[in-house]
């Protein structure tokens, strides 16, 4: 079974604008709102491929409501703490050229007894069958170790560990060895103290050092440039598919729900990274943070192409 943990959802409101005019007024139009949260986009990915979640973390308030509903219509299973505070709404400013300007609230206050009662929720689900998807921001209140903490204690418990998390959250947790991670490009300079655009051979060298720490697959998301993938002594190399976006917003967590979803299922990685790659690229092309259509996914998984690259 495939556990999502969202520990800082949102409401996603997704408009689109002319031009955004920064200091001026901006007449929004086309408002879309969507539950979102990086583990709540993966669970709405995975059901979408026929696969089963759980989706948890946190949730309160109003918007903590209309996730709920939208969980339920899509008849995925949702097992969250309530707390007492409201989640939050993050805008998505899409403008005609294609850019995405992303306005992401800091998230609602968590108590340590909300905290304490999420991890005897996850805790409870931990077992060898199980595989968790660490996904996104901690919202006030949550230490930015707490990924590292909670790997330990499911990988104690038998449990595979997916994380997807940028800044202080993803460097504590490497330290704790998660199964799978999907660091982007950025992500990646950032934690080797690169101040310039690495290039793909100090990309794999970079992804071979976290290998070594423990951690079973690297993938490195490039955007439309496509991914890296590396396992053992194997690297892979997918480039991007070519498709018409309307929002890159949730591309990434749509490859890492295909990719957990593959893990689970027993496929090969080269079968993960292929369908990684097609859903993230299907992704691109809805509007709002939605999941990429079942039959899209099928019909992109025929221009995959995967590069067995000779490690360096
Ligand atoms: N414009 C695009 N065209 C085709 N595929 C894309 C495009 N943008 C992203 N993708 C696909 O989505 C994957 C993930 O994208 P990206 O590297 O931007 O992830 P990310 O930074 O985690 O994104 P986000 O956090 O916004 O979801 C890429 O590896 C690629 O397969
Ligand atoms: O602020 P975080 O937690 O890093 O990211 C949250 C978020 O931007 O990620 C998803 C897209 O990946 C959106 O649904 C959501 O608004």
């Amino acid at each position: 079974m495939i556990i999502t943990v969202t520990m800082n959802p949102a409401i996603d409101k997704t408009v689109d604008l002319e031009q955004l005019e920064r200091g001026g007024l901006n007449r929004l139009k086309n408002v879309i709102v969507d539950a979102g949260g990086k583990g709540i986009n993966v669970s709405k990915t995975i059901k979408e491929l026929g696969g089963d979640t759980i989706a948890t973390g946190f949730i309160g308030g109003s918007g903590g409501i209309l996730i709920k509903k939208a969980l339920s219509e899509q008849e995925i299973q949702a097992d969250f703490i309530e707390i007492t505070n409201e989640i939050r709404t993050n805008m998505k400013v899409v403008e005609r050229d294609g850019y995405v300007t992303e306005l992401n609230e800091p998230g609602p206050l968590v108590t340590q007894d909300e905290l304490n009662q999420l991890t005897e929720k996850l805790l409870g689900y931990a077992n060898e069958d199980s595989l968790f998807i660490l996904a996104g921001s901690v919202p006030n209140g949550i230490r930015k170790d707490i990924y590292k903490d909670l790997t330990l204690m499911l990988k104690e418990k038998k449990a595979k560990v997916f994380i997807d998390a940028d800044g202080e959250l993803f460097i504590h947790s490497l330290e704790a060895g998660p199964t799978i991670i999907k660091p982007n490009r950025f992500e990646l300079e950032r934690y080797f103290h690169k101040d310039y655009r690495v290039d793909e051979d100090e990309l794999i060298v970079m992804g071979q050092q976290l290998l070594q720490k423990g951690i079973r697959t690297v993938a490195i998301s490039l955007g439309q440039m496509g991914a890296l993938f590396l396992n053992d002594n194997q690297v892979y190399k997918c480039p991007g598919l070519k498709v018409e976006a309307h929002s890159t917003v949730g591309a990434g967590d749509a490859m890492v729900a295909a990719l957990a979803y593959g893990l689970d299922q027993g496929l090969e990685l080269t079968e993960c990274m292929k369908l990684g790659m097609a859903a993230s690229a299907g992704a691109v092309t809805t509007h709002g943070t939605k999941p990429p259509k079942k039959s899209l996914v099928e019909e992109l998984l025929g221009q995959v192409k995967v590069v067995r690259i000779d490690a360096i």
